[in-house]
């Protein structure tokens, strides 16, 4: 779609969304689509879907410092019974957000059982500053994640083998929460923003490379939630596998060592690595001080 996608506003498709600039307002737009099989199971409770299709949408929008304007749905009729449950979860999740829905479509399914899959568009503003990009990132810059990663990931392999989940990882799963207050807060300090959905190595050599420069991430300081280390562990294989899953929909960003002072302490917000001259490559890894080789998969794609 890239030589289609000439606008400026598209920044080239490589960012989390479209930065539309007009009369000087920035109006931020994204979409994103859930698809049962791909983003959820069948059996999924159907409020859980759609509170994870705002929240996935609205994440674009918090790693570009946005407040959301409103959302449109695409939306496939199955049962009755279902859609009301859908419909329930949606509301619950836009009054959460403070986000109104503004419009959509609705569509019957084909006649033979197809998978269901559900569209969602955001709009979202920003005032003022400079909308990060993926490729802000500058060499003597730190690497910082909100929030825990990898307790999506925990809740799928548990709740797969049919074993106990804690609730806080079944939430991550299930009831992601966008970064929005965080986002807006850091928008205007950051070199390079991003969220994080198809796993933190995965996302961080985009950023690397659309910042031209190489990542150097310390695994051990990947934050992960104390129910992750008791389910999982808390190895290099452990921690490789918290970092390359996705579905975390944290934030992902680089700062100046001197602007992040006045988060640290402050903010869920963990430092997992510098930014340095390109390298043998956009990433390296490491922990204990160790070099630890890359996984065959940093992540999620499709
Ligand atoms: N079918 C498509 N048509 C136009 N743009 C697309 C399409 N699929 C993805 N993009 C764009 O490519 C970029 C990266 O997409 P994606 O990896 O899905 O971003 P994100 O994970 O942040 O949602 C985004 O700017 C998105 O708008
Ligand atoms: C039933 C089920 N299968 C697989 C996964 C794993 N999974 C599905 S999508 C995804 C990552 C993000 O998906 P994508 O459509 O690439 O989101 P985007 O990057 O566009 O925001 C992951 C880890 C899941 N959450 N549920
Ligand atoms: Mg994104």
């Amino acid at each position: 779609m890239r030589g289609i996608a000439q606008h400026e506003a598209a920044r080239n498709l490589d960012d989390d969304a479209a930065v539309l600039d007009i009369m000087g307002q920035k109006i931020i737009l994204t979409h994103d689509m859930m698809v049962e099989g791909v983003h959820f199971a069948s059996h999924a409770n159907p409020a859980d879907i759609a509170w994870k299709l705002v929240a996935v949408n609205l994440s674009d929008l918090a790693s570009k410092g946005a407040r959301p304007m409103g959302v449109l749905l695409g939306f496939m009729l199955g049962d009755g019974q279902w859609d009301r449950e859908f419909a329930l979860g949606l509301k619950h999740a836009l009054t959460q957000f403070n986000t109104p829905l503004l419009g959509g479509d609705t569509v019957r399914a084909g006649e033979r059982e197809s998978p269901r899959s559900f569209g969602m568009t955001a709009i979202g503003m920003v005032d003022g500053y400079e909308v990060p990009s993926r490729s802000g990132a500058q060499i003597g810059d730190d690497i910082f994640v909100t929030g825990h990663l990898g307790s999506a990931y925990a809740a799928y392999i548990l709740q797969q083998a049919q074993k106990f989940c804690p609730d806080i990882l079944l939430d991550a799963l299930h009831r992601p929460n966008p970064q929005l207050k965080l986002g807006q807060l850091l928008a205007p300090h950051v070199g390079a923003m991003m969220d994080i959905s198809d796993g933190l190595l995965l996302d961080a050599q985009r950023m690397a490379m659309a910042s031209n420069i190489c990542m150097k991430i310390d695994l051990g300081a990947v934050p992960l939630l104390r129910e992750y280390i008791s389910h999982m562990g808390d190895d290099v294989d452990a921690r490789t596998r918290a970092a390359s899953w996705g579905d975390d929909y944290q934030l992902l960003f680089t700062i100046k060592p001197s602007a992040a002072v006045k988060f640290m302490g402050q903010r869920p917000i963990t430092k997992i690595g510098t930014c340095m001259a390109p390298h043998d490559g956009p990433l390296l890894l490491s922990m204990n001080g160790e070099a630890v080789q890359l996984p065959e998969k940093l992540g999620f794609s499709h």
